[in-house]
């Protein structure tokens, strides 16, 4: 197993969360870029306004490697159109991946339609594209039953509403990493949470973000079904090491 083919290396710290000024932060991005070309990671995951500051450095590479981005990071709260219009400026400006943070928190207070009407007109956004698209369900906000409610929610909107060929262009992901448990325990990809993702959202392909740390887990994670593993622990994971980076 060529593990690299898995990892979504992933950059998502704003300057203030990464307690930096905003261009120091921008120098971390791109040595973050370069590194993945270098490294040959499939994609690099970064913040939407680092897109087109990417895809100019990749361009001048001449390299293939993709990006993706965030949308509606990492809440997910707002509507439906907040959401269309973010995707169509990451679109607009080079990205190759849409990772949406679900509306969760509807979810959860049963509203249901609007969690259907998202996914499925931003997924459409994405597809008509010839984008990949994720949705994030932030599992640690989630009791079990409702990761298995929403994974099969996604799972049911997809297979309503588009064609077979695309389902693997759909993943249902995780985790934002960005998520704080009260109690602080481990909020990301674990094994348990995984499984249920994946039983529940197949034939959707599922991706395992937040706290894969060492090629072991990562490599488990493969083992189980998960297609892509979005870690802010690439480099390492890539090389057989265990990262040391924290949530
Ligand atoms: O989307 C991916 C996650 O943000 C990665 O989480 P991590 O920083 O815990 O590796």
């Amino acid at each position: 197993m060529n593990i690299r083919n898995y990892l979504d290396s992933t950059y998502l710290k704003t300057p203030k969360q990464a307690g930096l000024e905003e261009g120091q932060n921008v120098e971390i991005v791109l040595k973050f870029i370069h590194e993945a070309i270098d490294e040959n990671f499939k994609l690099i995951m970064i913040r939407p306004d680092m897109v087109a500051m990417a895809k100019e450095v990749i361009t001048k590479a001449n390299a293939v490697t993709l990006i993706g981005t965030v949308i509606d990071f990492p809440e997910g709260e707002s509507d439906v159109m907040a959401k269309l219009e973010e995707a169509q400026r990451a679109i607009d400006n080079g990205a190759d991946d849409l990772d949406f943070v679900c509306n969760y928190k509807a979810f959860k207070e049963g509203e249901l339609a609007i969690v259907k009407e998202e996914i499925l007109r931003c997924t459409k956004l994405g597809l008509d594209n010839n984008k990949t698209v994720k949705w994030i369900i932030e599992v640690a906000a989630l009791t079990d039953k409702q990761i298995i409610q929403l994974s099969s929610l996604i799972k049911n909107v997809i297979i309503s509403n588009f064609k077979e060929e695309v389902y693997s262009s759909v993943f249902v992901k995780s985790s934002t990493g960005f998520f704080k448990t009260e109690d602080d325990v481990p909020n990301g990809a674990t094994v348990r949470t995984i499984i249920m993702m994946l039983e529940n959202a197949s034939p959707l392909p599922v991706k395992a973000a937040g706290g894969v740390r060492s090629y072991e887990e990562a490599v488990e994670m493969v083992r189980l079904g998960v297609k892509r593993i979005g870690t802010s622990g690439a480099k390492a994971i890539a090389n057989g090491e265990d990262s040391k980076q924290e949530y």
